[in-house]
């Protein structure tokens, strides 16, 4: 289809759509942007032959009215991530340029000798030129992390100024490599357990282990970073009155005996057993967060996570979706704790992300549940991901782990009602994604 047809389309989408509802606006520049933005790419990386080439300038998408959606022309296929209130909408093509990149931008690996060069000058993804008052000064402490990192991809791209805080436990310098050096970014290596000032006007307070065998590892470490790194960071947020979003868990809920689980509910949690730095932590953070908006003014915003996954997890994470892909990539038996009856429901980071972002925009301070209610057990979810790789790998059964949740699911409606979400992502699209990563990945010899 020429340049000049694939314009009519969306112009005429554009129109139709503003008839319909009045004000769509914000939704509209953004459409119209993905073109912009594409080209843009086009530009900065023109030096990049095989990148450039799966970059369609032609591409023809629609948009759907009922789930404010952009989609290719096959109406399945999700071509762009984000929301428009926010304007956080990204197409899909520029965050795969990110973590799925044909070439690594900035480094040649050797296989033979092993080693790798970093090249420089650098380029950098194209990022929004936001008016004064618009762009923020935003702090993401733990954006080093899985989820860190794909949210200051987000945030980076609207176009703000973002200060990473990270000690390393868990985080990686590679996932923010493509930032380093860049005017709107900061890296800094702190732990939150220790204080930190600085003057911003949002925090995004991600910082702790997230994965059962990390926040086991030094279970007084983990209760310390949930602790007193939410302390800090909330008297920080008081301070220089920033407004401050917890990423808290589905963990707060514990073993449920409620089931799906809403904001509602108190949960069951074992105040002693393993798990309980982790969800005795983050429960306190959760009293500690709320103490100070009653107490100290302080503008909060709760997010309780259920189970995420996604390019960017460590692959010795020890969570179920990086240790199921990367056992059947190698061929490896698959590992089932337990009679594999449990069950989990699993989202897909970008989806994630779009949460995190309308929930820190929004006027609402109550907890929200952010997850995916498509709900697997996980000897489903075994099958489902030996059949993504192609892999013939046999499972293997070992002992479950102790105060292993039986179930979990979110019940999404508060999301849904307050922030307009909810998961956009199939998990086995997000799979499909995962899985191309970790390939990608062993490929390039960054993991074994
Ligand atoms: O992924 C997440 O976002 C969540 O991961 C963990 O919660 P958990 O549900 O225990 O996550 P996994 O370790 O991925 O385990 C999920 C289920 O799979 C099982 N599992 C895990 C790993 C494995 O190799 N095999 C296996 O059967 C576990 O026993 C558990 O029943 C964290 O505690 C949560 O805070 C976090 O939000």
């Amino acid at each position: 289809m020429s340049d000049q047809s694939s314009s009519k389309i969306i112009s005429e989408t554009i129109s139709n759509t503003s008839n319909e509802s009045g004000n769509n606006f914000g939704f509209i520049e953004s459409v119209t942007d993905i073109n912009n933005r594409k080209d843009n790419l086009i530009k900065t990386e023109s030096n990049i032959e095989e990148e450039t080439s799966t970059f369609k300038r032609n591409d023809e998408w629609f948009w759907d009215t009922n789930s404010e959606q952009i989609f290719a022309q096959d109406s399945k296929t999700i071509i762009a991530v984000g929301h428009a209130s926010v304007k956080s909408i990204v197409p899909l093509e520029l965050l795969r340029h990110i973590y799925l990149p044909q070439k690594p931008h900035d480094r040649i690996f050797d296989p033979t000798t092993r080693t790798i060069s970093y090249l420089q000058p650098r380029s950098y993804l194209p990022v929004n030129s936001l008016i004064q008052g618009e762009k923020k000064r935003i702090l993401v402490t733990g954006g080093a992390g899985f989820v860190g990192s794909h949210l200051v991809d987000r945030l980076m791209l609207i176009g703000h100024e973002v200060i990473v805080l990270d000690n390393f436990f868990t985080g990686r310098k590679n996932n923010l490599a493509h930032w380093i050096g860049h005017p709107n970014f900061e890296l800094i290596r702190h732990d939150v357990v220790d204080p930190f000032l600085i003057e911003v006007d949002q925090i995004y307070h991600l910082a702790c282990p997230a994965s059962p065998p990390h926040y086991q590892y030094n279970p007084i470490k983990t209760v310390k970073t949930s602790v007193m790194g939410t302390i800090n960071m909330l008297g920080l947020a008081k301070r220089v009155k920033a407004r401050f979003l917890l990423t808290s868990t589905s963990e707060v809920y514990g073993d449920p005996e409620e089931h799906p689980q809403a904001e509602t509910y108190w949960g069951h949690v074992n105040p002693i057993g393993p798990r309980a730095c982790y969800d005795e932590g983050k429960r306190v953070a959760e009293t500690l967060t709320y103490a100070y908006m009653h107490q100290d003014s302080v503008d909060v915003r709760v997010a309780r996570i259920f189970n995420t996954f996604g390019p960017r997890m460590n692959e010795n994470d020890g969570r179920v979706v990086s240790n199921f892909i990367m056992q059947a990539l190698k061929g490896e038996e698959l590992t089932i704790y337990g009679d594999g009856l449990q069950t989990r429901s699993f989202q897909y980071v970008h989806d994630l992300v779009d949460g995190l972002i309308l929930l820190m925009n929004k006027d609402y301070m109550e907890p929200i549940n952010l997850g995916n209610p498509d709900e697997y057990t996980i000897r489903e979810f075994a099958e489902l991901i030996r059949n993504e790789v192609n892999s013939s790998s046999k499972i293997k059964t070992l002992p479950a782990p102790t105060d292993d949740p039986k179930k979990r699911r979110p019940d999404i409606l508060r999301a849904e009602q307050i922030l307009g979400w909810k998961p956009r992502w199939p998990v086995k699209q997000g799979i499909g994604e995962t899985v191309k990563y970790f390939k990608r990945q062993m490929e390039a010899g960054l993991i074994g």
